[in-house]
C-alpha cells in the first residue's frame, strides 16, 4: 500500500479551458495516507469520479501531479499504477466460476496455485461466498455478483489502494448495510487503503476514518466524521452532513452581535475578533439539535412560529419560522410539545459564523 498524494491537480474535460467554471476538479491538494479508510463525499457532478480516475491513471490530469510515496505516477497508465478499482456495477467473467473469477487477478500476476488457494479462500469466506466458490457466475443474483466484483477488487495483497465508486449501488439495501460492515472489518484485519466514493452521508460515515467532502470541483473539508458534524469549514459541510442538516440565518455584524432577521445574537470574542475584516455574505449556522425551544419568553429568547411535527422515533424535528427564516429544531420525544407560539434561543458555544460559505475560524 502507498501514501498517495494530489498536488495542485485541476482537471477539465474541455480541450481550452478558460475560466474555473470549465474545470471539473479545482485545484485538489490533498494526502491520502497508507492504510486509510476514506471517504471521497459529494453531491452528483461534484468531480468524484474524476478525482478517482486520476488516482488510478483512467485520466490525466489538465494540471498538478499524482504521487504514490515519493514516485510521480501523473503519466502512468493504471496498469503500471498497482490500484484495484471496484465499480458500480459488477465486472466480471459470466462463464467462469466464481473461484476463478476471484483468482483471476492473481493468476494475471502469475502467483503460484498454493497462494491464490489460500487468498481466495480468505476474501471468499469475508464476503460470505464460500459456499459459491463453485458455480458460474452468470447464474448468480446481481448482490452476488457485485461480492465478486469487490472479491476482485481485495484480492490482491500487493495493491497501492483499492478505489470504490459507489459499489453498493445494485446492492439490495439489506445486504448493503452488512457489506459496509464487511469492508470495515477488511480495513481493520488487513490495513489497506480503501478510497471509497458515494453521494451517500451514512455510507460515507459508517464507512470512512476520514472524509474528504467535495462540492462543485472542489474540496471543501476532510475531517473525521465527527470533525464535518462538529465543526463544518463550509456551508454545505453543514447543510449536507446531519439529518436535518445544519441551520443557516442571513444576518449582519453589529459589534458583538449578529442581527438577523427579527433577531440578535451575541457571539463569543473570539469569533469577532476573526470576523475583523472578512468579506460577507454574513450567516449563523447552527445544528437542530443544539437550538433551544422554550415555551415562554425569557432572556436570549427570539419569538418563533411552529410550522410542522415530524416524529422521527426517538427525536422529534420542529420546523419554526422566525421572521422569514424557517429553521429546523431537534427535541427528545420526551420532552412536550411547545404551542404554536414558542421561542427558541441560540446557544453561544453552538453557534457558528459563516462569511461567504466559509467558517469564519
Ligand atoms: N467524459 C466526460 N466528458 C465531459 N464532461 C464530463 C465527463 N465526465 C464527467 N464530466 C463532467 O464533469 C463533472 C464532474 O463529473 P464526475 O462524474 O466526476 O462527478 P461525480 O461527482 O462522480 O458525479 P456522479 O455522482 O453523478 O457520478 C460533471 O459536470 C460532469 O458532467
Amino acid at each position: 500500500m502507498a501514501r498517495i498524494t494530489l498536488q495542485q491537480v485541476a482537471h477539465s474535460y474541455q480541450r481550452h479551458p478558460k475560466d474555473p467554471s470549465d474545470y471539473a476538479l479545482k485545484n485538489i491538494d490533498t494526502v491520502w495516507e497508507d492504510g486509510g479508510a476514506y471517504a471521497l463525499l459529494g453531491p452528483s457532478g461534484c468531480g468524484k469520479t474524476t478525482m478517482l480516475n486520476i488516482i488510478s491513471g483512467l485520466l490525466t490530469p489538465t494540471r498538478g501531479r499524482v504521487l504514490y510515496d515519493d514516485r510521480d505516477v501523473t503519466e502512468l497508465p493504471p496498469e503500471q499504477r498497482n490500484i484495484a478499482q471496484v465499480f458500480q456495477f459488477p465486472v466480471l467473467y459470466d462463464t467462469m466460476s466464481v473461484f476463478d473469477n476471484l483468482a483471476f487477478p492473481l493468476r494475471n500476476r502469475g502467483l503460484d496455485p498454493q497462494t491464490i488457494h489460500r487468498r481466495v479462500q480468505e476474501v471468499a469466506e469475508v464476503l460470505d461466498l464460500t459456499a459459491d466458490l463453485k458455480k458460474k457466475a452468470a447464474g448468480l443474483s446481481a448482490d452476488a455478483k457485485q461480492k465478486i466484483s469487490l472479491g476482485r477488487g481485495l484480492v490482491r495483497e500487493d495493491v497501492a489502494a483499492i478505489l470504490f465508486d459507489e459499489p453498493l449501488t445494485v446492492i439490495d439495501p439489506h445486504l448493503k448495510w452488512h457489506l459496509r460492515r464487511k469492508l470495515k472489518e477488511i480495513h481493520e484485519k488487513l490495513q489497506l487503503t480503501l478510497i471509497y466514493v458515494t453521494h451517500d452521508q451514512v455510507e460515507a460515515l459508517t464507512f470512512a476514518d476520514k472524509v474528504l467532502v467535495m462540492y462543485e470541483g472542489e474540496m471543501v473539508q476532510m475531517g473525521t466524521p465527527a470533525e464535518l458534524f462538529e465543526e463544518p469549514r463550509h456551508k454545505f459541510v453543514g447543510y449536507f452532513i446531519g439529518s436535518p442538516g445544519m441551520n443557516f440565518i442571513p444576518c449582519r455584524l453589529e459589534g458583538n452581535r449578529a442581527v438577523c432577521d427579527g433577531a440578535s445574537v451575541v457571539l463569543d470574542e473570539e469569533t469577532v475578533r476573526r470576523a475583523q475584516g472578512k468579506e460577507g455574505p454574513f450567516e449563523l449556522g447552527i445544528r437542530p439539535m443544539y437550538l433551544e425551544v422554550h415555551d415562554e419568553p425569557g432572556d436570549d429568547r427570539i419569538p418563533v412560529q411552529v410550522r410542522k411535527v415530524e416524529d422521527q422515533g426517538i427525536f422529534r424535528i420542529l420546523t419554526v419560522q422566525m421572521a422569514s427564516s424557517t429553521l429546523k429544531v431537534r427535541i427528545s420525544e420526551e420532552r412536550p410539545l411547545p404551542g404554536q407560539e414558542a421561542w427558541i434561543r441560540f446557544p453561544r458555544r453552538w453557534i457558528k459564523l459563516y462569511a461567504n460559505g466559509r467558517l469564519v475560524a
